[in-house]
């Protein structure tokens, strides 16, 4: 088992490039299987959840080798179309293998992704998109088996805009035969960058970033090279460290657009922030934030996976902030964690009544998933005295070499491992 042992009080300053996007590399390496040829994935982030998706695209036959941030996937010898529960449990996103499998060999069966700490996290509305595709869909015994004789075109209309759902129905309409219309489609960057990887791959796709994504089936898919965007949340994960440390720190290899939710309300809280076209500075140098209300909603609005972090910065405001989450129906686990930090904090539903105190103490506390994680992460920067944080495999799943770009900019923080 690994643990952080923090040291806080000290303002981060500097530099830090952000990674590649987990979000975007997952679904990307799922696409490899569409067909049966190398494609190379850039800037992959090196990764827990990374690794899980190699993991799971090696047990289905792909030979996968990974050079410094580059991953080429051969997806030639597929010998499974099945992936069981001991995968399905350690990554909920495993479920992106369901689309690209479904349109190359017309049949898969995973071990249902259940729900996972933040919430209950159906399936129902990728299942629908792919029924809808012309598939036959089975659930018995923990498993969901997927058939279809063919695959025809199809007008889905999607009741949330989910990103999974989203990015497998258009892995699935890749090769269907007609035209498929997503509508109330996610609009993540990261589903930008899936369908700019499909289309280099020969996909015919259009649409992705609105609410409304156009796939024209086609019959053959070509090896393709493709750098993943960078990581939006750890960018904005560097942003609220700078901020909540009185810092100042400039991120670089950051698209500025992705993050304008998280930007203005770093702004409102008093920030400055200077942005230019790849980087993103931040400073916060004596001052004390103002409070802020978030709401978490699907993309262009403010993100879920930015919460926990946001939340731990509205700790220590000047005043009471109230942050909604409205997304995942379990995603304020990093409070009673934050409690124990001396926050003042008083959840009502989907609501988290957040009055801000002048300081945080260190304490033991529980990371119980990534963000919650961050948040916790970012909490004992800014706190008096140490902490110690357990749960850092959760972390892990989503930051990349995370003590040493924290180290890089100043913070006190060691991994131990029992
Ligand atoms: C690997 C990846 O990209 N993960 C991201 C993805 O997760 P993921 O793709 O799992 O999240 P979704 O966008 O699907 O979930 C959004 C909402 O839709 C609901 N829902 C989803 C599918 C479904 O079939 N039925 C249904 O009701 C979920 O319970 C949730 O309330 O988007 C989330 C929302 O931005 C982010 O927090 C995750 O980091
Ligand atoms: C919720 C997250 O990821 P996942 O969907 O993989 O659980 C996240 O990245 O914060």
């Amino acid at each position: 088992m690994e643990r952080f042992f923090i040291t806080g009080g000290n303002p981060l300053q500097g530099s830090v490039r952000v990674s590649g996007s987990k979000n975007a590399t997952l679904p990307i390496l799922a696409a490899c299987l569409l067909h049966g040829a190398p494609d190379i994935i850039r800037q992959a982030p090196a990764l827990k959840d990374v690794e899980t998706m190699c993991d799971v695209l090696e047990y289905l036959g792909a030979r996968v080798k990974k050079e410094g941030d580059s991953i080429t996937v051969d997806t030639t010898h597929i010998h499974s179309v099945e992936v069981g529960e001991e995968l399905m449990r350690r990554m909920r996103a495993s479920n992106l293998v369901l689309g690209p499998l479904l349109g190359r060999f017309h049949r898969v069966r995973i071990s249902h992704p259940g729900g996972c700490n933040i919430g209950s996290r159906p399936m129902n509305l990728h299942l629908k998109g792919l029924r809808a595709l012309g598939a036959r869909i089975e659930e018995k015994f923990g498993y969901i088996n997927v058939v279809a004789d063919r695959l025809e075109g199809a007008k889905i209309h999607l009741d949330v805009p989910s990103v999974g759902a989203t990015e497998n129905i258009m892995m699935a309409a890749v090769l269907a035969r007609g035209t498929t219309v997503i509508r109330n489609a996610a609009r993540e960057p990261e589903i930008v960058d899936l369908q700019n990887f499909l289309n280099r791959m020969g996909a015919r796709i259009k649409g992705a970033g609105t609410d409304v994504i156009r796939i024209e089936g086609v019959e053959h898919l070509e090896s393709v090279e493709h750098t993943v965007i960078p990581d939006r949340i750890e960018a904005g994960t560097h942003l609220v460290a700078a901020a909540i440390t009185g810092g100042e720190v400039t991120v670089t290899n950051v698209i500025p657009e992705h993050l304008e939710a998280v930007l203005a309300k770093l702004k409102e809280m008093g920030f400055q922030v200077e942005v230019g076209d790849d980087w993103i500075h931040l400073n916060a140098r004596d001052m004390r934030p103002r409070p802020v209300d978030i709401k978490t909603l699907p993309y262009p609005g403010f993100p879920t996976d930015m919460q926990p972090q946001m939340m731990a910065l509205a700790c220590l405001a000047e005043g009471t902030s109230v942050i909604t989450e409205t997304i995942f129906e379990n995603r304020f686990k990093h409070v009673s964690e934050l409690l124990r930090m001396g926050a003042d904090i008083k959840v009502e539903g989907q609501a988290a009544i957040v009055r801000g105190v002048k300081k945080l103490t260190g304490a033991p506390v529980m990371a119980t998933d990534l963000r919650a994680g961050a948040a916790l992460v970012l909490a004992a920067f800014a706190a008096e005295n140490g902490s110690v944080i357990e749960g850092v495999e959760h972390i892990d799943r989503g930051y990349e070499k995370i003590e040493q770009k924290y180290t890089a900019l100043g913070a006190r923080i060691i991994r131990v491992s029992d």
